[in-house]
């Protein structure tokens, strides 16, 4: 049995039936990227155009993901401002004719916190130049709904800082954001195991973005696959109907009348 036929996560103009999205940064060699990302069964996988040789197709990590059929996601990562981004944004879909992008202004390089005013600013001018606008942001619900309003396709709060592998720090706001949203929620940032990325799908989210826990790992093939099955497993588990947590003990099944019964 299939249960999650019929499941698509429509973002834009494009359903996908990976909800799990993966990066390209920290992997050792662009073929244990690919084995990873392979492995995972991601449909989408973002990159920043620093990370694009343009020039020289022999060793970059563009021709591999073109060949392997992977929807680009330019991102905007190193944009400080705005107009920075805005500008890295038009320069993407120049070189990689899409007109999407993973909007991210980080400017504080220490913790690469995204800055919320100049994310917001940025995303009402990209939607109003056609672009399809995936917006890194902080488990702000507020801001969220904000860029909602302005067009963007969906939000994508962060569990944890970049790089951090410190799992789901922002859940009490995602469970919020989720609540809330009325375009898909992508958790994206910070995600540590395969067991954050479940929860985080199990909260309800709709999508969740993995690059360091995957490219890191001793095996990225191996996690890849890892991630692969835990966002089914998450996804599965939140259409299914989570148990209440319940303060004390119940049993699953009470013996005190049958043991009364024989005493
Ligand atoms: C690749 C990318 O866009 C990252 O900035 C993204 O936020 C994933 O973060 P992790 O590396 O913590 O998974």
């Amino acid at each position: 049995m299939n249960f999650l036929e019929n499941d698509p996560l429509i973002i834009g103009d494009h359903t996908f039936s990976s909800r799990l999205f993966t990066g390209t940064g920290k992997y050792a060699t662009s073929d244990s990227m690919m084995d990873s990302i392979k492995a995972s069964g991601s449909e989408l996988v973002t990159l920043s155009l620093r990370r694009v040789d343009l020039e020289n197709h022999s060793d970059n990590i563009l021709s591999p993901l073109q060949q392997h059929g992977m929807k680009l996601l330019p991102n905007t990562s190193g944009a400080r401002s705005a107009k920075e981004a805005v500008f890295a944004a038009n320069l993407a879909r120049e070189a990689l004719a899409t007109n999407w992008v993973k909007l991210e202004i980080h400017p504080d390089p220490r913790y690469l916190m995204p800055d919320p005013i100049e994310t917001l600013e940025a995303a009402e001018i990209l939607v109003k130049q056609g672009f399809i606008v995936m917006p890194y942001v902080h488990a702000d619900p507020v801001l969220c709904k904000r860029l909602e309003e302005v067009g963007c396709q969906c939000v994508m709060p962060l569990g944890a800082p970049i790089g951090s592998n410190k799992g789901l720090a922002s859940r009490t706001f995602l469970d919020i954001i989720i609540e809330q949203s009325r375009v898909p929620v992508i958790v994206d940032a910070g995600i540590g195991s395969p067991a954050d990325a479940a929860l985080a799908m199990q909260l309800g989210a709709d999508g969740v973005l993995v690059n360091t826990a995957m490219a890191v790992a001793r095996k990225p093939a191996a996690m890849g696959y890892a991630f692969r099955l835990a966002v089914e497993a998450g996804r599965v588990a939140y259409h299914s109907g989570l148990g209440e947590v319940e303060g004390q003990a119940m049993a699953s099944s009470p013996m005190t009348d049958f043991l009364v019964g024989l005493s």
